[in-house]
């Protein structure tokens, strides 16, 4: 379906991957892969991000969910999740052998063959799908099937290799966890949970494009047009710090929409004020700075801002159901 050889697709340098030798009376693969090696196809601390927002858009809907059914909500999504990074990983393995962060990974490395990470993604994005459609209700389980469809095909197979603007499309992949969660909940699809989409949606570009930045010569090698490849760095610089105050002004709609409290907005807009900062940090780094430490900085606070936003509505919410809100 997919074969392996170098100058396939757009890219450049393309490796070719060798998991196989031939010994007299035939080819045998040298399959060397442990459980941990299928542990690292789920791109398991990237996903912890995702399974966390997921949560906390089933903690924040309105009503309630048997704990029980709950923490399989949680769990398939984040099997979901990690499925469809190994998807990601089977069709990406030849640009990974080629990037020096990516090399390692257990496709690229011979740890494990293509067509097992292959099978096993489909196996878990099935049963994940399934479970929850089973468990829960088939609005998440189709939100899910959509989700993990999102980022192994629309993403990685199309978007990734065609436009500079493949995480601004593609991102709505990786936000689309809470509203799974608060569909778990509700059944349905609201304002709200629209909400709870942007910001992850909003806050993506930031996020990737301040690593794309200090990575340019690893998607250089490859072919990928990423925005710092295309654009240049100055235009990424700009479009990163747009969506960090468009990540900032969002993060605070839901004390002015009235599903989180005013010391939410406070706190979200504090935390805002600290992405847009160090999106300013990047801006002012000079062009062709070799270090990239702004960058660095920017990436590292992405992450704890997600975190934290998420935290905030989080407990917020529980303030609130105690009888303690602001
Ligand atoms: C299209 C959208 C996105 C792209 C292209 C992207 C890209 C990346 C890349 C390339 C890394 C470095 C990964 C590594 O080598 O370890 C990374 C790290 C990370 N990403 Fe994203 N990301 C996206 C969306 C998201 C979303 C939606 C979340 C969570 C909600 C997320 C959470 C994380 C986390 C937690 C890390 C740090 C992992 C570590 O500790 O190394 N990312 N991202
Ligand atoms: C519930 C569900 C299915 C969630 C999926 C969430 C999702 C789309 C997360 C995207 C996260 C991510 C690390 C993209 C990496 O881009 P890349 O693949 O280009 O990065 P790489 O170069 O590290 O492989």
């Amino acid at each position: 379906m997919r074969p392996l050889a170098p100058g396939q697709k757009n890219g450049k340098n393309m490796a070719v991957i060798e998991h196989h030798e031939t010994v007299p009376g035939g080819e045998v693969y040298l399959s060397e892969a442990s459980p941990r090696d299928f542990f690292e196809l789920l791109k398991p601390r990237v996903m912890s991000l995702v399974v966390f927002t997921a949560f906390a858009g089933l903690v924040v809907a309105p009503g309630t969910i048997n704990p029980f059914i709950g923490a399989i909500a949680i769990l398939c999504i984040a099997v979901g999740a990690g499925a469809s990074g190994a998807l990601n990983m089977w069709y990406d393995a030849d640009i990974d052998a080629v990037m020096s962060r990516t090399a390692k990974r257990p496709i690229p490395s011979g740890r494990v063959r293509p067509e097992e990470a292959l099978a096993f993604g489909l196996t878990l994005s099935a049963f994940s799908v399934v479970i929850l459609g089973l468990a829960v209700n088939w609005l998440s389980a189709a939100l899910l099937a959509f989700t993990i469809f999102f980022y192994a095909v629309v993403y990685t197979m199309w978007l990734k290799r065609s436009t500079p603007q493949n995480i601004v499309i593609g991102g709505a992949a990786g936000a689309f966890p809470p509203m799974i969660g608060w569909a778990c909940v509700t059944g349905g699809v609201s304002i709200e949970s629209v909400v709870l989409f942007l910001i992850t949606f909003l806050w993506t570009p930031a996020h990737f494009w301040a690593l794309a930045l200090f990575k340019m010569r690893d998607y250089d090698a490859v072919g990928v047009p990423m925005l710092p490849n295309v654009a240049g760095e100055a235009t990424t610089k700009v479009q990163i710090l747009v969506y960090a105050v468009l990540t900032a002004v969002i993060a605070v709609v839901p004390a002015v929409l009235g599903f989180a409290s005013f010391g939410y907005g406070l706190f979200a807009a504090a935390l805002g004020a600290g992405f847009v900062w160090y999106s300013v940090g990047v801006l002012r780094m000079p062009e062709g700075d070799r270090a990239m430490v702004p960058a660095k900085k920017l990436f590292a606070f992405s992450i704890v801002y997600l975190f934290a936003v998420f935290s905030g509505l989080m407990l917020d919410h529980l303030i609130a159901s105690l009888g303690w809100g602001l």
